[in-house]
């Protein structure tokens, strides 16, 4: 039985509070989880939802991705990729933040990176204070149709993620043949026997079979929980951090951690600038020197020769630039994700591709 989107028209005044519902969305890398967050917050009419974003790379582009929406929803963002240690403790802390809001919040959505392991988030929600505060409503799993590849990532985030979907959206289906759609979903289903596997194109599944579903159920994974150290250990973590201003590294010792806690090989280089870049020698950098490790990127981008702001994003092999307004000053910033990054060449060529402001800047593109 399905249980409608909006918990305002179950509960009677009798009833005990069942905590703020709270759902997961977890997925690999670029898989579309971003765009079903706009997607949620653009159709819950009449439902105030609080977002906690947690994404990988230090410029943090996500928050100028999602949409600003009427019902004036909450947004936290979470400070940073290292999801190990900062979801204890700064998602606590954010979930605090938006209970003690005098504005009644409806509906709680998380968004984890793309290289997160789903259960230390859900735990931090079962296993701390939270417990009687909010209800994990489930945990979605966004796939891109295009590019899952368990082989190709390497990364037991990716096995993880899957393992602990109870809702599996196989996404980007306009990329890729149904046949394969077919094959995916056989393969998907060998992993993960009873998830609810769902279709769509830019994420957009009706919300009645993703919110308020009620299929998380904690009994299956406090047993598990209770053996495995993803709870509740300390670590040491060397951030090093460099002398660039705008050049931030993420390289992380986990020491005795647990392999898919190192990220699995995934780094990012982020580059933040008030100055904007060379159409014409950004487009040489895709076209040449973009090297296949790099798995994912995204930016807003400043284009000298355009007025524009441009949301630039690449997945696997394909990338997009569209247009939009800029609302404050233009600026640059880029995120790039990958394995085995050559980080001081792609500064370098990062570098090339910004130019001095010219007096002309903003009159639309010439060549
Ligand atoms: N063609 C196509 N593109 C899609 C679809 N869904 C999302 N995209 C595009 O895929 C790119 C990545 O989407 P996001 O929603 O940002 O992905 P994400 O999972 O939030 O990415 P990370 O947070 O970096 O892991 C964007 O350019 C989207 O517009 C789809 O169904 N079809």
């Amino acid at each position: 039985m399905q249980s409608a989107v909006n918990p305002h028209t179950e509960k009677t005044m009798d009833e005990p509070k069942p905590g703020l519902p709270v759902t997961i969305i977890t997925g690999f890398l670029g898989s579309g989880k971003t765009t079903l967050l706009n997607y949620i917050l653009s159709n819950q009419q009449g439902l105030k939802t609080a977002v906690l974003v947690n994404e990988f790379g230090e410029v943090g582009i996500d928050n100028e991705l999602i949409v600003a929406t009427d019902a004036d929803n909450t947004m936290v963002e979470l400070s940073n990729g290292c999801v190990c240690c900062t979801i204890n403790e700064d998602l606590v802390n954010a979930v605090y933040k938006v209970l003690e809001r005098p504005e009644k919040v409806d509906y709680m959505v998380v968004e984890t990176t793309g290289l997160a392991d789903p259960l230390p988030v859900a735990l931090t929600f079962l296993g701390t204070e939270l417990r009687d505060m909010t209800r994990l409503d489930s945990i979605v799993t966004m796939v891109d149709c295009e590019n899952f590849s368990l082989d190709l990532f390497n990364s037991q985030a990716a096995e993880s993620q899957i393992a602990y979907g109870d809702i599996i959206i196989l996404n980007k289906t306009d990329l890729v043949d149904e046949a394969d759609v077919d094959l995916l979903e056989v393969r998907l289903r060998d992993m993960k026997k009873d998830a609810r596997i769902l279709r769509t194109k830019r994420s957009q599944v009706p919300l009645p079979l993703i919110l308020s579903v009620g299929l998380f159920e904690s009994d299956k994974y406090f047993d598990h929980t209770e053996e495995s150290d993803h709870h509740h250990h300390d670590h040491e973590h060397e951030h090093h951090h460099h002398d660039h201003d705008h050049d931030h590294d993420h390289d992380h010792d986990h020491g005795h951690h647990s392999n898919h806690l190192e990220n699995d090989g995934f780094t990012s280089i982020s580059f933040e600038s008030d100055r904007p870049l060379s159409l014409r020698k950004f487009q040489y950098f895709l076209d040449n020197q973009l090297t296949a490790n790099i798995f994912r990127a995204k930016g807003i981008l400043w284009f000298d020769e355009s007025p524009k702001r441009h949301i630039f994003h690449l997945s696997g092999k394909r990338f997009s630039i569209d247009d939009d307004e800029w609302k404050g000053s233009p600026k640059t910033q880029l995120v790039l994700i990958g394995q085995n990054l050559d980080k001081a060449t792609l500064k370098t060529q990062i570098e090339n591709c910004f130019c001095k402001p010219s007096p002309t800047r903003g009159q639309g593109f010439s060549r």
